[in-house]
């Protein structure tokens, strides 16, 4: 402690000490749990350390402790010495030089369990990770991406309107089927009908999991797939984490036979398949001893694993969120209505093409953002300073010294709710701030997502990260959003059900809002209580 805290001294910033090893995996698992208990018992400046050594307090504290301790502050602990964030020219400069600020060990032992791939690892070994991968999540997986969240999301809201009236609280659950569902068409050419994933039952002890079902679960429960596969399956343990470790242990068999399967598939195929799969097998394949295009066999694990860890979550949950916002703000509803109808006229929408349809929707991808911007998925990006110099970097605000093997938290919640950057109204759901030109009508020429939406200053918005580690999967979450929405909004509204007939409209809302704002930080932000949001679903 005495070491760290010295380390932190050299940074001239306001210090918090707090005597525990955060990075401890029981202290990580029961951290939130506890948190309200902490909150209770401890008084004000005790219970402000104990809530920034567990994870997420981003999310639980939001612009708070920067008002109070100012752009940047130090966390001491036993286990780690770390800097948190909100000076947007701090952040761009973190995100911009990967060399000097590489992603943390930590992160490595949680997004690494089934390998190396392009989260976990730094250097060499990422560089060349990311120039076989990124450009090969194109325009073409895209075009994929959107036809099935169309077809997706067609068939979960015909299911709740023919079979339950439209009246369901099971939407989020919903939505979850829908991302897993477009990820195995995009990442692995499984093609499932909606329902398939929406209504499966738990495993018994004896039946397997499929492969989409075993990641689903460790994703899931990604902090409790870091315990050792023998103790999570102990009888005595709850059949829920005895699922996660059968889960885990099915994992790598299960990623094998779906990879022998499309080798297999691609012997005999007659034109080139576009799914990450793949295109992982195919770059496996290559003669590494030759080229550097080449992925090892751990490597396409891990790469097939944190496609589904990186893109499931946070896609599904952003989702989540737009619908509650937009039932709680239906005049949202209209807004988009009317752009869809403007790029869609009458054509049947059946065949609509993500080329044509994707580039005129602004409105559409301005929701997301509006989204994300309030509930980020991912509450901070964790950076660590490089393990062999110290670095100085200089902001509009102050100068920073920033000592070998420190980690940066930026904490996204906080920058993206900036009065700065996103004046007086920074905390209300206004996705029209996003439009550039709000006189452009929507359907015109100008009426683009080139031309129209607007670059917030940068280390501002972050919710996909930026720089040379900008997110690879950014397009592919941005078209299943807006094909998902753009599907959902031009047939159907939504509005939340009444639990008393005098309910007001006032009330509705506080009630949404309240269910929104109760949320936690896991792998991703997500609701606690998202059974609460009880909607009903009305053709137009
Ligand atoms: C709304 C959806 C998404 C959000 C908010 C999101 C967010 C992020 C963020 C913040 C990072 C940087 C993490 C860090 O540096 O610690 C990241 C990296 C990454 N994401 Fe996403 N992501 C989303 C969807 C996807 C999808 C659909 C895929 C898969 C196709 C994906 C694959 C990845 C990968 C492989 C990385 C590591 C990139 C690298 O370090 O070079 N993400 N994502």
């Amino acid at each position: 402690l005495v070491r760290n805290y010295l380390v932190a001294r050299k940074t001239g910033l306001p210090i918090l000490v707090c005597p525990i090893n955060n990075y401890n995996p029981l202290w990580m698992a029961s951290g939130i749990p506890l948190n309200p208990l902490y909150k209770r018992i401890l008084p004000r400046h005790l219970y402000e350390r104990v809530n920034c050594a567990s994870y997420g307090f981003e999310w639980r504290e939001k612009s708070g402790i920067f008002q109070k301790y100012g752009p940047a502050f130090v966390l001491v602990t036993t286990g780690a010495v770390e800097l948190n964030t909100v000076d947007p020219g701090l952040v761009s400069e973190v995100l911009r030089r990967p060399k000097d600020f590489p992603n943390t060990d930590i992160g490595d032992v949680i997004m690494g369990v089934f390998g190396p791939n392009l989260l976990t690892t730094n250097g060499e070994r990422w560089s060349r990770q990311r120039k076989l991968i990124a450009p090969n999540i194109n325009e073409k997986i895209s075009s994929l991406v959107f036809g099935e969240s169309r077809r997706q999301a067609r068939e979960m809201v015909a299911s709740y309107v023919d079979e339950a009236q439209g009246v369901t609280n099971d939407t989020v659950r919903g939505l979850k089927a829908l991302a897993i569902n477009v990820l195995g068409t995009a990442g692995f050419g499984i093609r499932r009908p909606w329902k398939d994933d929406a209504t499966s039952q738990p495993k018994r002890q004896c039946q397997r999991f499929t492969y989409m079902e075993a990641t689903k679960i460790v994703v899931e429960n990604i902090v409790g797939a870091v315990f050792p596969t023998r103790l999570l399956t102990l009888s005595i343990l709850p059949s829920s984490w005895q699922d996660i470790g059968r889960a885990k242990t099915e994992f790598p068999q299960l990623t094998k036979e779906m990879l022998e399967n499309e080798r297999k598939v691609q012997e005999s195929a007659t034109e080139a398949r576009t799914n990450l799969m793949s295109l992982l097998v195919r770059l496996s394949d290559a003669d590494g001893a030759k080229s550097t295009q080449y992925l090892t066999e751990d490597e396409m694990l891990g790469n097939l694993f944190i496609f589904t860890a990186a893109g499931f979550d946070t896609t599904a949950n952003t989702m989540a969120y737009a619908l509650a916002l937009l039932a709680t703000y239906p005049k949202y509803q209209d807004w988009l209505y009317e752009e869809i109808k403007a790029v869609i006229g009458d054509k049947p929408t059946e065949s609509l093409e993500y080329a044509d349809t994707f580039p005129r929707l602004p409105r559409c991808l301005a929701l997301m953002l509006e989204t994300m911007r309030l509930f980020p998925p991912l509450v901070h990006i964790a950076k660590q300073v490089n393990k062999t110099q110290d670095v100085a970097v200089a902001t509009s605000l102050r100068s920073y010294f920033l000592p070998r093997r420190v980690v940066i938290y930026l904490s996204s919640v906080a920058l993206h709710r900036s009065l700065q950057t996103y004046g007086d109204d920074a905390d209300a759901f206004r996705p029209e701030r996003w439009i550039l030109d709000p006189s452009v009508e929507p359907g015109s020429a100008k009426s683009t997502i080139a031309a129209n939406v607007r670059t917030m200053p940068k280390g501002s918005f972050v919710p996909w990260s930026a720089g040379p580690r900008v997110c690879p999967g950014m397009k592919m979450a941005q078209v299943e959003f807006v094909g998902v929405f753009l599907t959902v909004c031009e047939r159907y509204t939504f509005a939340p059900v009444r639990l008393r007939d005098d309910e007001t409209d006032d009330q509705v809302k506080a009630r949404f809002e309240a269910v929104m704002e109760d949320s936690s930080p896991r792998l991703t932000l997500q609701m606690n209580r998202f059974e609460d949001l009880k909607i009903k679903w009305t053709r137009r």
